[in-house]
């Protein structure tokens, strides 16, 4: 019957899913296709098989006459800012154009430069005369469990065309020079997510919010106030206490990676699509970096063990047309993993210290055991949904968000 009730998804899915919509692009791109959604005959694994190097395509991709590649490189001042100017003005809104994210430097200098980065996979397109930039793509490299397979992959982000050039098909293009840049370095996988559905997800995720500063949010438009519900109500609703209440939570410190990293690699091995994390990774990835990522750990107060570990980016978004107020401070879950602490207790501990921290909201995805603390936190459902998608890697059937442990930024 698991096979009826495949047919049947797939049908929704083909329904449901703008199947009518044609991908131009992504129908020629090594990736799952609509029509071959529920095809059992198709084996997981890899769609298209390694070239050799010489032969991957050696000159960058044309561009219209204008325009000329640029390598940005992140580690310039004055690189970086242009790079965050463009995506303050120019990145992912809400579908109501209410909030734009804005990416801080520090954070783009962390995002972009983990262990084994390429700095060729930071790719700027600029005007020829003037040398603005007016559009962006990058990958840093990640090595990435898919079943039982470790593969090593391009984690794909920042994709961002200037709001005057839009409808250019220049995003294919794009696309394109950051695909043979990482074939050049041998690597044919990649992964990325997107509030877009293109073909062909392998897991579509829900949004959870936990207000912090509900009056500011309502304010802002983020969040309305409930019905039968007054602004002192829901203040009282949302109020957290002052102080973290386990014994021995603290903020992680460099002598902790090597205990962080065993916890993390065996809670990770639980889930069917999850980031494969070494010590130098979670150095990079996991050590707190003011204004970027704060992670904390309960060390037993007796065995001096490290039992759990919770973490989360900041990632502020501009407020757009709100007299108030210009910032939005928002805290996104990043890697949680409870052995001793019950899960409900460690990421309340996160809301508490992200309250303290005077963040307005504690965003969630329901990937990996979320789902078994949203609620109960009062986190409530948001509009938006991110959809995860792997590059040449086709998976026989979508992910429940349950079965991922990978969180992009
Ligand atoms: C082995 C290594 C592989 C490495 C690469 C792996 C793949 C990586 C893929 C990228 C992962 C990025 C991860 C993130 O950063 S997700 C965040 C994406 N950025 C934004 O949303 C910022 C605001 N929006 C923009 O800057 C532009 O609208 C963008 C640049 C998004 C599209 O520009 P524009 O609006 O001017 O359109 P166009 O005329 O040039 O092109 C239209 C074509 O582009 C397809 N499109 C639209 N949006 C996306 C999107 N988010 N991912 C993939 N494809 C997208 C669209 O379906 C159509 O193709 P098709 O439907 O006709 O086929
Ligand atoms: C390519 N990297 C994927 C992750 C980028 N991330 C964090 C992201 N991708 C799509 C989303 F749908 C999303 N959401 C967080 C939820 C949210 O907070 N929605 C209200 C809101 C406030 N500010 C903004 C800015 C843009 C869009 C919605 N916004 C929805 N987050």
């Amino acid at each position: 019957e698991s096979d009826a009730a495949i047919d049947v998804l797939a049908r929704k899915v083909q329904e449901s899913l703008v199947l009518g919509k044609t991908h131009k692009f992504w129908e020629t791109q090594p990736v799952g296709q609509f029509k071959d959604i529920g095809n059992a005959s198709l084996a997981e694994g890899p769609i298209e098989q390694p070239a050799p190097l010489s032969e991957v395509k050696q000159e960058p991709y044309n561009l219209p006459n204008l325009y000329e590649w640029i390598t940005c490189d992140i580690d310039s001042e004055e690189t970086c800012m242009e790079v965050y100017n463009l995506l303050t003005n120019n990145y992912v809104e809400d579908d109501e154009n209410m909030f734009r994210f804005n990416y801080s430097k520090e954070f783009l200098r962390w995002a972009l430069r983990p262990p084994g980065y390429f700095k060729s996979w930071h790719i700027g397109v600029c005007v020829k005369s003037s040398k603005k930039l007016v559009a962006f793509i990058t990958g840093v490299p990640a090595r990435i469990r898919v079943r039982d397979d470790i593969v090593t992959m391009a984690e794909i982000n920042f994709l961002c065309v200037h709001k005057k050039l839009r409808s250019k098909r220049l995003a294919p293009v794009m696309i394109k020079e950051v695909t043979r840049r990482v074939h050049l370095e041998n690597i044919w996988q990649a992964a990325y997510t997107a509030g877009v559905v293109l073909p062909t997800p392998i897991s579509t995720c829900q949004y959870w919010h936990r207000s912090l500063n509900p009056k500011k949010l309502i304010d802002v438009g983020f969040s309305r106030l409930g019905a039968r519900m007054t602004m002192s109500r829901t203040i009282k609703l949302y109020k957290l206490p002052d102080s973290t209440v386990t014994p021995g939570f603290r903020q992680m410190e460099l002598h902790d990676v090597p205990a962080v990293t065993r916890l993390l690699r065996n809670y990770l091995s639980q889930f069917a699509v999850a980031v494969d994390l070494d010590e130098n990774d979670v150095e990079h990835w996991l050590l707190p970096t003011e204004n970027v990522v704060d992670s904390y750990l309960v060390e037993s107060p007796e065995t001096h063990e490290i039992t759990d570990f919770c973490s989360f980016y900041t990632l502020p978004s501009t407020i757009l047309g709100n007299q108030n107020y210009s910032t939005l401070k928002a805290a996104y879950s990043y890697y949680n993993v409870s052995t001793k602490t019950p899960l409900l207790q460690l990421m309340n501990d996160a809301l508490i210290v992200a309250k303290r921290k005077d963040y307005d909201v504690f965003n969630a995805l329901d990937v990996m055991q979320n789902e078994t603390f949203l609620k109960e936190l009062k986190f409530g459902p948001g509009d938006g949904k991110l959809h995860y998608y792997l590059y040449n890697y086709r998976l026989r059937n979508p992910l429940k968000p349950s079965e991922l442990g990978l969180v992009l930024l």
